[in-house]
């Protein structure tokens, strides 16, 4: 039995989380905890891993004080860089016993959608993303739609490929989106939705279209259980899913 406790838990997806982990057989919830809760109730409540799916302003300090608290962190939130994840995997080494999963999107399929995007992104001349979520969603672009550029960034700098082609010279309004390491991202905020990207790949004559729709927050519960199970025994750091699959 794995003890679990959940940071966010009356949120979106805490809500959800919490609901999973009180249906799973091998997972029992010791603490749900929200803003303004001390995060050592965790430690007092006997977590091994806690799962936090909170705020970009929070979610570090999260991370931080759960490593000192010696549980694991499995982290959903957003809003991560190159330098905040790097200070977790230094402080990481203090406790080599400890493991924590960063993963920008728990869904199968958004995971597979962005390895899809960065093993296609070397056969074509243009890339861009197209993020698509709820208009409740505080930060852009989406953090998938981050990682998903980045994928494809490295992949075409590995290939040698430079820029997509683009004539734009005049663009007071930035229409054309954001630029994450020269991927274009395009974010989209309509009720109705939850959780969409679309890539988009061209070539003359042809293109290629890889989309994955999160229509429910149950989608991302499979992906944040397997990071609960694989966590305890995975010490370090792990951005993405895809590090705890067999892909
Ligand atoms: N990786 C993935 O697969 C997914 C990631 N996300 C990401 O997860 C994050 C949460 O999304 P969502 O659930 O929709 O957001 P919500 O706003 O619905 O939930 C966030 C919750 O965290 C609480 N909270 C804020 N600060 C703290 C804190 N310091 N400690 C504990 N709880 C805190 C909030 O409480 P209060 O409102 O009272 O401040 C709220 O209940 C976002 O960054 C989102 O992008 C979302 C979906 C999937
Ligand atoms: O806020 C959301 O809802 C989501 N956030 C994550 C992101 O920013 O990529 C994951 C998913 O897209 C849903």
């Amino acid at each position: 039995m794995i003890s679990v406790a959940v940071l966010g838990a009356s949120g979106r997806m805490g809500s959800h989380v919490v609901d999973a982990v009180n249906g799973a057989p091998d997972l029992e919830l010791v603490a749900a905890l929200d803003h303004g809760d001390d995060i050592a109730e965790a430690a007092r409540a006997g977590a091994q891993v806690a799962v936090d799916f909170t705020v970009p302003s929070a979610t570090e300090a999260n991370v931080h004080a759960l490593i000192d608290l010696g549980i694991h962190a499995v982290v959903g939130t957003t809003g991560w860089t190159e330098e905040s994840l790097l200070r977790v995997e230094e402080h990481l080494r203090e406790r080599p016993e400890l493991g924590a999963l960063i993963a920008p999107n728990f869904a199968l399929g958004a995971v597979l959608a962005m390895r899809f995007s960065a093993a296609a992104a070397r056969y074509f001349e243009s890339v861009e993303i197209v993020e698509l979520h709820h208009p409740d969603k505080v930060d852009a672009p989406s953090g998938t739609a981050t990682h998903t550029a980045q994928g494809i960034a490295a992949a075409r700098a590995a290939a040698g490929i430079g820029p997509s082609p683009d004539a734009t010279t005049h663009d007071p309004d930035g229409a054309r989106g954001a630029v994450i390491d020269g991927v274009h991202v395009h974010a989209v905020r309509l009720r109705g939705l939850v959780a969409h990207e679309e890539v988009l790949l061209g070539n003359p004559g042809e293109q290629l279209t890889i989309r994955t729709d999160s229509f429910d927050r149950v989608s991302f519960m499979p992906g944040v259980l397997l990071g609960v199970r694989e966590v305890v025994g995975r010490p370090g750091l792990a951005v993405g899913l895809d590090r705890y699959m067999a892909l």
